[in-house]
């Protein structure tokens, strides 16, 4: 470790290695070190998440993080560390987060020591995905981010200022406003443009880009209520004295991510700036860049479960959902057999089982699956996926939304929603979904569906079309038909009979797999 941490932040780290381990994942993520700075009440990070709206017990508990681990350890049979882990992997993200933690520490001209406050400065600005949904539970993440992203070039404070206020009847004040105008409608632009690219280039999403795209036009047209011969004529940027300063922050990206979270941030100071600049010339228009900073915000939430959702489903191809089943041995051994032939997402999906069983079905599978390096979704209970330490939660249109549920499971489980048409597509993306089931695709023989109810290969192809978030078609998929499947532009399936029901599961999922591997390969 190249950072030096004071003694409270490095416990905080040793037991965010813990608990990643105690998880079963492969290295610390962003949600296992704000769970763990929260573990001490004293610490200056749990001052400062009281004080802007959530006791840190609020937030474990919102996290779903402590029962979530003592269930985990103790279902998969780990033990916690003895020894610190100051050594175990990091994440990329946690990288940047340590890394934006070790410059602001700098900043604070602290240079020996990272404190817990500067690693909670570092979630909120690379890995501010985690503490989004605690929003819904009272947390001001905007006072907080506020109070810990201060511009470092603020951190000496200026000389109070002296004299009138911004007086535009002076020429010269004019000026000094189209500058900041015109310097903030440019940054806001290149913001905006960098996170499309993202959008288009690294998750290749038609609907994330339009979304993009049209937010940069209503930026454009609302800018255009500015005089655009005034911001020209004002714009000097070699005699712009901020154009020279460059923070270490500002100058490091660790990867792509960190590159979308920095100009997401930027886009929204600068729409800030013109909001507020821009209450100076006209207030209905500064209300206009207000809503599209909040726009921004929605987008920022929605991509970042994007990026979130396509690293952990990102390599998963064949989703078997395991049901029906009438003992825990017929389970273990079904799905023994479907990772055998190749499943890499084992989805248990029981109907009218005492929750009891439930669970105890759900923790062994989330071992099996966990040894196998697969993922483990529970269908339609959030409360039980969290507790079984489940990757992630699948909720149907009858189930609960997504918002409720990601109060239940934190923000690290994946939720996946099913879809049957585009109107149903088009609300699960905005809702946050972080994957989509598809169908029904064929007749099946594991749910009744009404002939009109069949989505068919038409819908298929709607949706290969419209979103790159990862998703699976469903619904009578086998090996006779996974090839029109294929070819309809899915890349992704999710089956039960198929492979539940065949004579040798293990061959039956084996197919598969083959059929969407040579699919991947041509492509
Ligand atoms: C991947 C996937 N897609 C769709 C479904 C169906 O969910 P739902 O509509 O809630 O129906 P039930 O499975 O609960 O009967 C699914 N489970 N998985
Ligand atoms: C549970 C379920 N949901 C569907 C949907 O379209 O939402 S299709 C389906 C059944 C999937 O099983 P099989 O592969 O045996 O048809
Ligand atoms: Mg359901």
């Amino acid at each position: 470790m190249d950072e030096t941490l004071t003694p409270g932040a490095r416990r905080a780290m040793d037991r965010a290695a813990s608990r990643a381990r105690s998880r079963g994942a492969a290295a610390v993520e962003p949600a296992d070190l704000l769970a763990a700075l929260l573990d001490e009440p004293e610490s200056r990070a749990s001052e400062l998440v009281a004080e802007y709206g959530m006791a840190p017990q609020d937030v474990r508990e919102a996290l779903g993080a402590a029962r979530l681990d003592e269930d985990a350890i103790e279902a998969a049979g780990y033990g916690l560390l003895d020894e610190p882990a100051v050594d175990s992997p990091r994440s990329s993200a946690i990288r940047a987060v340590v890394g934006e933690a070790t410059a602001r520490a700098r900043a604070d001209g602290r240079k020996a020591s990272v404190g817990t406050e500067h690693l909670l400065a570092g979630l909120v600005a690379e890995a501010a995905f985690v503490l989004e949904p605690l929003r819904d539970a009272g947390l001001d993440l905007d006072g907080l981010r506020d109070a810990l992203i201060r511009d470092e070039a603020e951190v000496e404070p200026l000389p109070p200022l002296e004299g009138p206020p911004l007086d535009l009847s002076d020429s010269t004040r004019t000026v000094d406003l189209a500058r900041v105008l015109d310097a903030s409608a440019n940054r806001a632009r290149e913001g905006l443009r960098v996170v499309e690219d993202y959008a288009r280039f690294v998750l290749d999403d038609p609907g994330l880009t339009r979304r993009l795209k049209e937010a940069r036009h209503r930026l454009a047209d609302a800018l255009r209520g500015f005089d655009p011969d005034l911001l020209l004529a004002a714009r000097d940027t070699r005699e712009d004295v901020g154009t020279h300063i460059m923070t270490h922050s500002e100058q490091v990206r660790e990867n792509p991510r960190a590159v979308l979270a920095a100009n997401f941030k930027r886009t929204g100071e600068a729409l800030r700036s013109l909001e507020e600049y821009g209450k100076l010339v006209d207030v209905w228009l500064a209300g206009r860049f207000e809503v599209l900073r909040y726009d921004v915000y929605t987008l920022e939430k929605l991509m970042m479960t994007a990026v979130h959702a396509y690293r952990s489903l990102a390599d998963c191809r064949l989703m078997v959902l395991v049901g029906g089943l009438p003992t825990l041995g017929d389970v273990t051994w079904i799905v023994g057999e479907a990772l055998a032939g190749g499943a890499d997402v084992i989805q248990l999906r029981e109907k009218g089982l005492p929750d009891r069983e439930l669970l105890t079905r759900a923790r062994e599978v989330r071992i099996l699956t966990a040894q196998a390096k697969a993922r483990f979704i529970l269908n339609d209970r959030p409360d039980l996926a969290r507790l079984s330490g489940a990757d992630g939660v699948h909720l149907g249109q009858d189930d609960v939304t997504v918002r409720d549920a990601r109060r239940i499971v934190g923000p690290n489980l994946v939720i996946g929603v099913s879809t049957h048409e585009r109107a149903q597509l088009d609300a699960a993306i905005v809702s946050g979904a972080g994957y989509l089931g598809v169908g029904p695709v064929f007749p099946s023989a594991t749910k009744d569906f009404a002939e009109p109810e069949l989505a068919g290969l038409a819908y298929v192809r709607t949706v290969a079309e419209t979103t790159n978030l990862p998703w699976f078609a469903i619904g009578g998929v086998d090996a006779t038909n996974v090839d029109r499947v294929l070819e309809a532009g899915a890349s992704r399936i999710a089956v039960s009979a198929a492979v539940v029901k065949a004579d040798r599961p293990r061959a039956a999922a084996a197919a598969l797999r083959a059929a969407l591997d040579a699919a991947a390969d041509g492509r």
